[in-house]
């Protein structure tokens, strides 16, 4: 369930995603084509941000990482870890839940290239403050990317100079709670072996000490 303000399945903040948005619907009427929403339940301790959907993933599907190749490693890492349970068979009717974990996405709409522009990540940054303000349980963030990290850490007000992007730091923050962060496990990082599934399970590993 969203909570929170969350962009209208419309939203034309991003002039350029809303074009995207557009051309894609037309092309692929059967797409979800719009702003994804963030997924698992609203009591979570834990939330993993993204970056952005993928054209044929998230955006396709309407359920964060879902379809994307990133998310393969997701989401097994979340069920060997007890943070969801099912299948995940890469389509969003596959009845995968997410337990105690919620994920989102730095920005909400596909962006060209998978690149979202600096305005763009600013303007969504608006909905990802209200998602992190609106879970009453959440102890800790998982950061998958420095732009994930950077949208987080400028969502929570603080200054990045005392939060800087690394594989595997854990962020103390002000409030008593956590802020770690990997490498995005997108398929350019996988594939060159930036992040490993091993690295992927020490960073999960370490958000569930906060749980
Ligand atoms: O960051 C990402 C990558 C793929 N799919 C998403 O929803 N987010």
């Amino acid at each position: 369930m969203e909570q929170g303000r969350v962009p209208a399945a419309d939203c034309t903040l991003c002039p350029r995603l809303a074009a995207f948005r557009a051309g894609n619907a037309a092309a692929h009427p059967d797409w979800f084509n719009a702003p994804v929403p963030s997924f698992g339940p609203a009591d979570a301790g834990l939330l993993v941000v993204g970056l952005a959907p993928g054209v044929r993933g998230a955006n396709r599907t309407g359920r964060p990482f879902t379809g994307d190749f990133a998310g393969d490693l997701l989401y097994a890492t979340l069920l060997e870890h007890g943070l969801a349970d099912g299948v995940y068979a890469a389509c969003a009717d596959d009845g995968l839940t997410l337990s105690g974990c919620r994920i989102t996405n730095a920005v909400r709409c596909v962006p060209p290239e998978n690149k979202p522009t600096t305005d763009e990540i600013n303007t969504c940054r608006t909905f990802l403050k209200d998602e992190i303000a609106s879970l009453p349980h959440l102890r800790v963030i998982l950061a998958l990317g420095k732009i994930a990290h950077d949208a987080v850490v400028r969502a929570l007000g603080l200054r990045l100079s005392a939060h800087p992007f690394a594989h595997g730091r854990d962020h103390a923050l002000p409030d008593g709670r956590h802020l770690i962060d990997s490498y995005h496990c997108s398929r350019y990082n996988q594939n060159t072996r930036r992040l490993t599934p091993e690295m992927f399970r020490q960073a999960v590993r370490r958000v569930l000490a906060y749980l």
